[in-house]
């Protein structure tokens, strides 16, 4: 294919609106594959002509109005939004809509919360037009290349577009990247997860190189050196590796690392938020995840943290004695609250599909997770293992290959966690993982105590160990316990 076509025919058999960074790449991605002709569409013009001057290679077909974008593809119509989430996406559809007919299909892949996802699902589909709300993971490189897609919407949609979704996913062993993983806004659902549990992760790896660096002393360098030594065993994953790339770059103005220099508040456009507020809403505790969210929250109040700089910390300095062993114990803690962070959110959305009545194979979700998007690890080939072999796990990290991984890296975990505290270094994620794995083993929880506080100021009530029922003390009165 060469130069862009005529828009004014109908020359493309699919199209994509909005040519940011991910519209632009998977516009690109899609172009690249046998038979396919894009039509491309941006609100600013410049954004077209821009990609078109830079790839005739991929023989778009521009548009400049929805009008043109419609007479442009052929029947049904397939369209894929890529713009930000929110009021653009909603203006985005409503504009397709009054172009496209019966039929047709809209996919919004962009980072969608998915309760916007059920309520657009449900708007056009009464016009008779098919929507669907993808979640699509891997950034520039994987909207290029092959990301990851996390599709819901209909049977009838996927049947048309699963074949094309398929065509520019990721693949991993031979299998692509991407699964039909409900109706509606399940496939938001699970990207919301998805980048949740990517929120843990990032903050679990910024909190092992801020323990190492100032455990040991060591340089942003060496400490890629680390990272890049522990992506050769079980931590291998896209952002161990990635860390390892930032960490080692050097500042071209003053020389210095630019970790040094990249000014320390952590930005977030909301998945981790909605992932947080979804699990509360459900009773889910992902408290790695929101520790991870609320330390971004946490980094971006500079006022705050000018008024707390002069608090006191610990009297001693942290210096462990053998730094080999200290970042060794790092590395586990680190694996142990990994572990943790997925099994929380796997039960995310084991609880949101219960809730929304979606039938989700948790198995299919870590397969497809395997390659193309932003957590792809070796690990997630366990879980799909693990999902394998107990299709209805009750817990992840229940699962022998986790239980036996976190048995062996506890020790470590906890002395981590000590040294941190002691210290006085901020390890939220690593912190209230370890809380999380311990109050899930206990056999008694302070729980008890609770229920006995909630009936002694409001009558809430309590059950008891020892016998069936509902029972309430009369606080106010003799103390006496009532059956109710
Ligand atoms: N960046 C990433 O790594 C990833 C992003 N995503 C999601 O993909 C989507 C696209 O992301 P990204 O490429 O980063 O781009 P942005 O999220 O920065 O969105 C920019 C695009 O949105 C368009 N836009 C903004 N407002 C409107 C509007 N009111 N009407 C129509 N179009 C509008 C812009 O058009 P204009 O040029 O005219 O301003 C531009 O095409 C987002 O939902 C994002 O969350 C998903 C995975 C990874
Ligand atoms: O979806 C993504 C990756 O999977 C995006 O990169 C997402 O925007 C990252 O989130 P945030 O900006 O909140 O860190």
């Amino acid at each position: 294919m060469t130069g862009a076509a005529d828009a004014t025919a109908a020359a493309a058999n699919i199209g994509v609106v909005g040519l940011a960074v991910m519209g632009a790449n998977l516009a690109r991605n899609l172009a690249s594959r046998e038979g396919n002709t894009v039509a491309v569409l941006n609100r600013s013009p410049e954004r077209t002509d821009a990609l078109i001057a830079e790839h005739p290679e991929a023989g778009f077909v521009p548009a400049y109005s929805y009008e043109e974008f419609a007479a442009s593809l052929t029947r049904p119509r397939t369209a894929i939004i890529m713009v930000q989430a929110g009021a653009a996406t909603d203006a985005t559809i409503d504009a397709l809509v009054e172009v496209f007919e019966p039929g047709d299909i809209i996919v919004d892949g962009g980072n969608a919360f998915f309760p916007d996802t059920i309520r657009r699902e449900r708007t056009v589909r009464e016009t008779g037009i098919n929507f669907v709300g993808a979640g699509i993971s891997g950034g520039e490189e994987g909207a290029l290349n092959g990301p990851s897609i996390m599709p819901g919407g209909s049977d009838e949609a996927w049947a048309t577009l699963g074949p094309i979704l398929t065509s520019i996913a990721a693949v991993a062993d031979g299998e692509p990247c991407v699964a039909h993983i409900g109706h509606d806004g399940a496939g938001h659902f699970v990207k919301m997860v998805h980048n949740g549990i990517e929120y843990a992760d990032m903050q679990l790896i910024a909190e092992a190189y801020d323990l190492i660096r100032r455990g040991t002393g060591k340089s942003p360098a060496e400490i890629a050196d680390v990272f890049a030594e522990w992506n050769r065993g079980e931590l291998e994953s896209y952002l161990i590796e990635i860390t390892a790339e930032v960490l080692r770059q050097v500042d071209a103005e003053t020389g210095r690392p630019l970790v040094d220099v990249i000014l320390d508040q952590a930005g977030a456009k909301g998945t981790g938020a909605w992932t947080v507020q979804t699990a509360l809403s459900l009773g889910v505790p992902v408290s790695g995840i929101a520790e991870a969210t609320f330390a971004r929250s946490l980094s971006s109040h500079p006022e705050q943290r000018a008024a707390a700089a002069e608090l006191p910390g610990p009297a001693e300095t942290f210096a462990p004695l053998d730094e080999t062993a200290f970042i060794e114990d790092v590395r586990q803690a680190l694996y142990a609250s990994k572990i943790v962070a997925y099994s929380q959110g796997f039960d995310e959305i084991r609880a949101g599909a219960a809730e929304y009545d979606w039938s989700i194979d948790l198995g299919a979700v870590s397969r497809i997770w395997r390659a193309g998007c932003i957590i792809r690890a070796q690990f997630l080939g366990r879980i799909a293992e693990a999902y394998t072999e107990q299709p209805e796990l009750p817990l992840l990290m229940s699962a022998p290959y986790f239980a036996d991984a976190l048995s062996r890296g506890q020790a470590a975990w906890r002395r981590v966690v000590i040294a941190a505290t002691a210290a006085g270094i901020p390890a939220p994620a690593f912190s209230s993982s370890l809380s999380y794995y311990d109050g899930l083993r206990a056999e008694r929880l302070p729980a008890a105590l609770i229920q006995g506080q909630r009936d002694f100021f409001g009558a809430h009530t309590y059950r008891r160990v020892d016998r069936p029922g509902t029972f309430h003390t009369l606080w106010s009165a003799d103390r006496s316990e009532v059956r109710l």
